[in-house]
């Protein structure tokens, strides 16, 4: 039996989106054509497209009656979770040949390492490389030499960029290939507590670099649950990936066994078989539901509160943090992995996974069961985990049980009875927080307000001794059209340092935190932003904020009149525009929405 709630917000969304929807099927519906699209090409545009395919392929190309796979890729060496995606293609094209078809390195998207331009001006271009990658996408299709395409990628911007791409293809089958977890290493507890010693001055620059390296170590997704695991979850939940894809460790037989299954699967759901699977209708209201039920019952990243909205409107489909914060009221958490616990995602993995996670958020009919996947219609074909069985890839079901009650649980039996995602409300705008990081006693702070236009500001005032007390920073000009609205993670450190001497300390921003971030109070995404004119430009140091969690409010204590007729401070942003190649996004920052209309910078959709 669905949940009450759940219905009637996907009623709601439904019936908020159906104009917008209903002209975006009929988009893919002319797109679909008849036959290999690339039977629409000339004679020309063909040759160009097969010129330099392998004697084999071409023969297969020209025939034009053989599905053609796109492969998008986002592989470089700089993102460890996307270095192995070099050895994929070539698994990819000699699998495709073994199931009658051919496939086809259509086109490379760039990826940004949030983790490499954390602090740093690169991280300024992150938001809008998750645009990048899309556009990128587009190109890499426009082709329209494929019947079903592959993607290849793993972090924060880029899934969803590649979806918010995959889904202008929308006539197109597409299969989410994910490269999977680094093995663990120093744990990421350990990691918080040696940078917050770093930050206090307590520990050598070379101590610091020689536990980071021994967190991140390896090729393979950084191990706590931050946006690129959100994503792996989140692919999971939609049924764009094959069951149990998510968490398995790059080289290893059976993710080579995954990624040829992949490449042969996605060749079977060509319009030209019997298996028709266009991911225009994958991607629908239920299913943006249950990634959002996904995202609350395992404390994912915040940033999905923006890019879970753009891939959704990608699809002609209209969610927002109203929808967000009403589905987190019911849905509890299951999952406890970093930030929100100590265990990593090869912990979660191992106790029982997503097999075990979407079962339970079924059988708690808390998830849309009759959904159309890359497997067929209904999730309940992602209740299985994939093993080799003498070298063969076959799935079995996943465990009953959790197999770590400290890291996974029932729904029968939550960490908590609700989702820990809340909408913020008040004079400051409409904001989002993270609380399932969050002690219940520092979810409700009302302190004075220290103001800040950088969180490189209030680290020179920690750094002179001036923040040794209550106070809730207020960072400014961090939204998308001020500077790109970068992660502000490069304080977690100093903030838990004084959280930990007992201040009641928060944050609240028009920018956004980490998916790793996570047990300092974080107001963020606040919305509308500064430099538009956001309320957060009337705020004054001393003012008394009031940030609470448990009732969503986010407020300054002062008069109504005082506060109307206060200026709306202003910032000559000039500098945020050079250097680092911010040159070059000055249409991405004039472009972009509000961070509650998924902070999309394409202009309009539709
Ligand atoms: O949203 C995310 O998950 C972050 O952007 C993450 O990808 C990034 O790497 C952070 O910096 C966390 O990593 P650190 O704690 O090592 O900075
Ligand atoms: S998870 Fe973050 S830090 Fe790790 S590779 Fe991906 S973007 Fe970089």
């Amino acid at each position: 039996m669905l949940n009450q709630r759940v219905a009637e917000v996907t009623t709601r969304i439904k019936a908020r989106s159906a104009s917008l929807r209903t002209a975006y099927l009929q988009r893919v519906a002319n797109a679909r054509g008849q036959g290999p699209l690339r039977g629409h090409l000339s004679c020309t545009n063909l040759a160009h497209g097969f010129a330099a395919a392998p004697a084999g392929d071409k023969i297969m190309l020209r025939e034009v009656r053989k599905a053609n796979v796109a492969i998008v890729s986002a592989y470089n060496d700089m993102l460890s979770a996307h270095q192995p995606f070099e050895a994929f293609p070539a698994w990819i094209k000699d699998a495709a040949r073994e199931a009658g078809a051919t496939a086809q390195f259509a086109g490379g998207v760039p990826a940004m390492c949030d983790g490499v331009t954390q602090g740093q001006p690169g991280m300024e271009l992150s938001l809008f490389s998750r645009d990048v990658i899309a556009m990128s996408t587009a190109i890499a299709l426009s082709h329209n030499m494929f019947d079903a395409a592959l993607y290849l990628g793993v972090c924060d911007k880029i899934v969803p960029g590649l979806l918010i791409g995959a889904l202008q293809f929308g006539h197109l089958p597409a299969v989410f290939v994910p490269a999977g977890p680094m093995t663990s290493g120093l744990s990421n507890d350990e990691k918080a507590r040696i940078r917050q010693l770093h930050a206090a001055g307590q520990l050598t620059r070379e101590a610091l670099l020689e536990a980071e390296s021994q967190a991140y170590h390896g090729a393979g997704t950084c191990t706590f649950y931050g946006t690129a695991n959100s994503n792996q979850m989140l692919m999971e939940v939609m049924g764009l990936h094959l069951p149990g894809a998510a968490f398995v460790t790059p080289g290893t037989p059976l993710r080579e066994a995954l990624t040829r299954e992949a490449a042969r699967h996605a060749a079977q759901l060509t319009d030209l078989g019997q298996r028709y699977t266009p991911v225009a209708e994958i991607v629908d209201e239920k299913t943006i539901v249950n990634a959002i039920v996904g995202l609350l019952a395992t404390g994912g990243s915040t940033n999905h509160t923006i890019h879970l909205i753009a891939m959704a409107r990608a699809a002609g489909i209209l969610i927002d943090w109203t929808d967000f914060d009403e589905l987190s009221a019911v849905v509890p958490l299951l999952a406890r992995i970093y930030p929100n616990g100590s265990a990593d995602v090869n912990h979660f993995h191992a106790a029982g996974g997503m097999g075990f996670l979407i079962r339970e958020l079924l059988d708690a009919g808390l998830m849309h069961e009759d959904v159309l996947t890359i497997m067929g219609r209904g999730l309940r074909h992602y209740m299985k985990e994939p093993f080799l069985l003498e070298g063969r890839l076959t799935w079995r079901d996943a465990p009953v049980e959790s197999l770590d009650q400290d890291v996974l649980r029932k729904a029968s039996s939550p960490f908590s009875a609700d989702g820990g995602l809340k909408l913020l409300t008040g004079n400051l705008g409409r904001s989002v927080i993270k609380v399932s990081a969050v002690k219940p006693q520092n979810r409700v702070v009302r302190a004075p307000a220290v103001v800040f236009d950088g969180q490189d500001e209030l680290l020179s005032a920690y750094k002179r001794g001036e923040l040794e007390r209550d106070f809730i920073a207020v960072i400014r000009f961090q939204g998308p059209r001020a500077n790109g609205m970068p992660e502000l993670h490069k304080l977690t450190p100093t903030l838990a340092n004084l959280q930990d001497k007992g201040f009641k300390v928060a944050l609240v921003t028009d920018g956004r935190m980490s998916g790793a971030s996570g047990k300092v109070p974080a107001a963020i995404h606040v919305t509308p932003e500064c430099v538009v004119g956001g309320p957060l430009g009337r705020v004054r140091d001393g003012d008394i904020i009031l940030l609470d969690a448990e009732q969503g409010v986010l407020r300054a204590e002062v008069a109504d009149d005082e506060w109307a007729e206060r200026e709306i401070a202003q910032r000559d942003l000039r500098d945020n525009n050079f250097g680092m190649g911010r040159e070059l996004f000055g249409a991405f920052r004039g472009h972009a929405t509000g961070a509650e209309q998924g902070a999309m910078s394409f202009g309009m959709l539709d």
